[in-house]
């Protein structure tokens, strides 16, 4: 595979001279190639500056260390392009794309969106890559030692698809993460479910779904799910996912209790994060309730009269994916694997946006080779922070949808419902079979600026010029909707009356009078006093925290729950328009309004009673996980009445225990949480959201921030342009993930 070096040096620059002879007036004057392209200790000395400054990570460096000294005579060359594919890891790509790295070199490094004004810059990966042309790289890549171009034990895989300029280069952990998703995907695809009561299939989907006029696409997500073992339902917020999946599982069990009455589906939920799977938990409890369970019962003994009458259980418990594969800590590895398969028949994972491709490469490994998965999740919502959009990859052709007219003919006789033509098409994928959208939000309709906001935004960039989609997204914001406000911060004051009050009178009639699509009353818009308000007044009194524990976990609950009908979210994590500035500026707003308390340095970095804080890794000796909110609060200390001890307060999924109290001190990965990023906000849904957007544009704003963080309104947005036209450009720049998948 791989030919001498030098032939392909003296072949790649005979090419790039002919070019030069050809048209030598239009050629600007040679730029001779860094040093780094072609030595190794120039390319050492080039990556320590890279990582002084930050654009590059200490691992990413590592890594080209170890190559090197595993062949002294790797190209520099491929060593850049090691470091580079390294350091995609860390900012969400699977792999580097080398054509798209020519393009456009910066891209490449985590260069300060803000620019670097520092003296004696390093020089910029557009500088030291303006040379080098694509073939010269890709035939540099090549080395018997570190690459291959597929199975093998070099540390690095070279892909090279469609046409010769698709070059992606691999760490090879990864390649395999993508081939294991692959294989397993196309596997469960290749067995379609048991077509054998065709029958019962129809007459359980009537039980589970009204006659409708138009097409019910709840309706067609659940056929198709109970046709295949692999099966994607996606849909933006309130599009009825859950409702979905809820009378998925029942129909499967109904069909699994026909055909073995004693052997009832074992069915496993689960959610990337804890704040999800508690998020699931509660809504999928509400909808089991609401099943027509003893229809389906009675449907049952009726296909079999001479069986036993079966009960149909659906479980409501969802766990996190890291406690279903049993974590250990301190390993990337866990107690589940192919080896040590998981004991189910169904594994429904929802939030699956939020799931990186490693723990999905994890997840489906250790799926029995007969169990059906389910992944839940809108594809649009920005992707895991780790590396890989699986989803999002996997959901590309979703909208148009593409069955086939064998899938057509099979779901016209499943759910009485003939498809429309535009989602036909002859070619389709096995994968297309197997996915749908939900297209409808019984959450958000015509009259509610989230939902038109979110529809607005979320029009992918080829669907329409620029220039419309920011009209679309002004008309919205013009128009005057009763649960949208649209400020443009003029002064601090704006900011912190939002943050303490919620700016109630900037909504239709002060936020008074909404009722929701259930028609029950939404409360008015809140900020931050409403829950240190519910904690000062709602505070047991008389009684100690070990006589009445009753007492204080209900008051805790109550302040957490207050907690949770405001939430401010922003881009960023550095500077005043970012995470860490935010919080202290919040703190000591509303400690001058009397409602928290504290020095500076307390605030700032201390403890204090009203201080809500975010989880930022997961911690099984404390059963916290990554991205739950717990609240500080102030209790008698049992040596010391007249003395407070500070305890955090954490919600559980237990009725009997329904608060876990930590002590701060045992808490490390945790910071405040006045302002989250929309990353972390992924998997959670706050009554009143208000989305901040800093001054400057920077790469991390993008329309799938954008739309992640509306998203997570469920009642009340307050949407917050630092400076007007902000928003206009994020909604045209999209994320960019580059892998293999899709
Ligand atoms: N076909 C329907 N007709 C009427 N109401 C529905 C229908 N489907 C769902 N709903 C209601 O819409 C709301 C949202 O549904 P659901 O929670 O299932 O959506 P989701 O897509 O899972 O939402 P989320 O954005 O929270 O993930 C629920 O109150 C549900 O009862």
């Amino acid at each position: 595979m791989s030919k001498p070096k030098d032939t392909h040096t003296f072949d790649l620059f005979g090419d790039a001279v002919e070019t030069q002879d050809a048209q030598p007036s239009m050629v600007p004057a040679p730029v001779s190639a860094h040093p780094a392209l072609s030595d190794t200790t120039e390319l050492l000395t080039l990556c320590e500056r890279w990582v002084a400054r930050g654009w590059l990570r200490d691992l990413d460096r590592a890594l080209v260390r170890f190559l090197a000294a595993e062949a002294p005579d790797a190209p520099a060359l491929l060593l850049l392009a090691a470091a580079l594919a390294s350091h995609q890891l860390g900012r969400g790509h699977v792999c580097l794309d080398l054509n798209a790295t020519l393009n456009a070199p910066d891209f490449a490094l985590s260069l300060p969106p803000e620019g670097d004004d520092l003296t004696d810059p390093p020089p910029l990966p557009s500088d030291v890559l303006a040379t080098l042309t694509l073939s010269e790289w890709q035939a540099a890549l090549h080395h018997p030692l570190l690459t291959s171009e597929g199975p093998g034990n070099t540390p690095l895989v070279i892909v090279t698809t469609h046409s010769a300029s698709d070059t992606r280069l691999y760490l090879r952990r990864y390649w395999q993460y993508e081939q294991t998703l692959h294989q397993q995907i196309a596997t469960r695809l290749e067995a379609m479910g048991d077509d054998s009561q065709p029958d019962l299939l129809s007459q359980a989907l009537n039980v589970l779904f009204k006659p409708s006029d138009s097409l019910d696409w709840q309706k067609t997500a659940c056929a198709l799910a109970a046709r295949s073992r692999f099966g994607i339902i996606t849909g933006g917020p309130g599009t009825g996912k859950t409702t979905t999946v809820v009378r998925l599982l029942a129909l499967l069990q109904t069909l699994q209790l026909a055909h073995s009455p004693s052997q009832p589906l074992r069915i496993r939920l689960a959610a990337p994060t804890g704040k999800a799977a508690a998020r699931l938990n509660e809504s999928i409890a509400g909808q089991v309730s609401s099943l027509p369970l003893a229809q389906l019962e009675t449907l049952l003994s009726e296909h079999s009269p001479s069986a036993a009458p079966s009960e149909i259980a659906i479980p409501t418990e969802v766990t996190t994916l890291h406690r279903l594969l049993g974590a250990r800590p301190d390993t990337r590895h866990f107690r589940h694997s192919a080896a040590n398969p998981l004991a189910l028949d169904v594994l429904v994972i929802d939030e699956a946006s939020m799931v990186d491709i490693e723990m999905m490469a994890a997840v489906l490994s250790a799926l029995p080779t007969n169990a059906q998965c389910v992944l839940l999740g809108d594809k649009d919502q920005l992707a895991s922070v780790e590396a890989g959009s699986v989803l999002g990859d996997l959901c590309r052709r979703a909208e148009a949808a593409h069955y086939t007219p064998e899938t057509a003919q099979w779901l016209e006789r499943a759910t009485g419902q003939p498809l429309p033509p535009e989602h036909l098409d002859a070619d389709g994928q096995p994968l297309d079979q197997a996915i749908t959208m939900l297209r409808v939000s019984h959450r958000f309709n015509e009259h509610s600026g989230i939902g038109q906001l979110a529809q607005a935004i979320n029009q992918p960039s080829h669907a329409q010029t620029d220039r419309k989609k920011q009209q679309a997204v002004n008309a919205v914001l013009r128009h005057g909707y009763p649960d949208l406000h649209h400020l443009t911060i003029a002064d601090d004051t704006a900011l912190d009356k939002l943050v303490i009050h919620g700016s109630a009178d900037k909504f239709l009639n002060d936020g008074a009078g909404r009722t929701n699509h259930k028609n029950e009353p939404i409360a008015p818009p809140t900020g931050y006093r409403h829950y240190l308000k519910v904690l000062n007044a709602q505070r047991p009194r008389g009684e100690s925290f070990e006589e009445n524990p009753a007492a204080y976990n209900a008051w805790a609950s109550e302040v957490l729950s207050a907690y949770s009908h405001f939430q401010l979210l922003c881009a960023l994590r550095k500077g005043p328009w970012g995470v860490e500035g935010l919080n202290l500026h919040i703190a000591k707003t509303l400690r001058s309004e009397k409602l928290l308390y504290g020095s500076d340095y307390t605030l700032e970095k201390g403890w204090y009673e009203g201080r809500p804080v975010l989880v930022t890794q997961n911690d099984y000796g404390l059963k916290l996980m990554n991205g739950d909110i717990g609240i500080t609060l102030a209790v008698p200390d049992p040596r010391n009445p007249q003395q407070k001890l500070l305890r955090v307060a954490f919600p559980t999924s237990d009725a009997d225990n329904p608060i876990r109290w930590v002590l701060p001190s045992r808490l490390h990965a945790v910071e405040t949480v006045f302002a989250m990023t929309v990353h972390k906000s992924q998997g959670s849904e706050f009554l009143h959201t208000a989305l901040l957007l800093p001054p400057t544009i920077n790469p991390i704003l993008t329309r799938e921030l954008v739309y992640t963080g509306i998203t997570r309104a469920r009642d009340w947005l307050t949407l917050i342009e630092a400076k007007r036209g902000v928003l206009n450009e994020a909604v045209t720049r999209e994320v960019m993930r580059v892998s293999g998948m899709g």
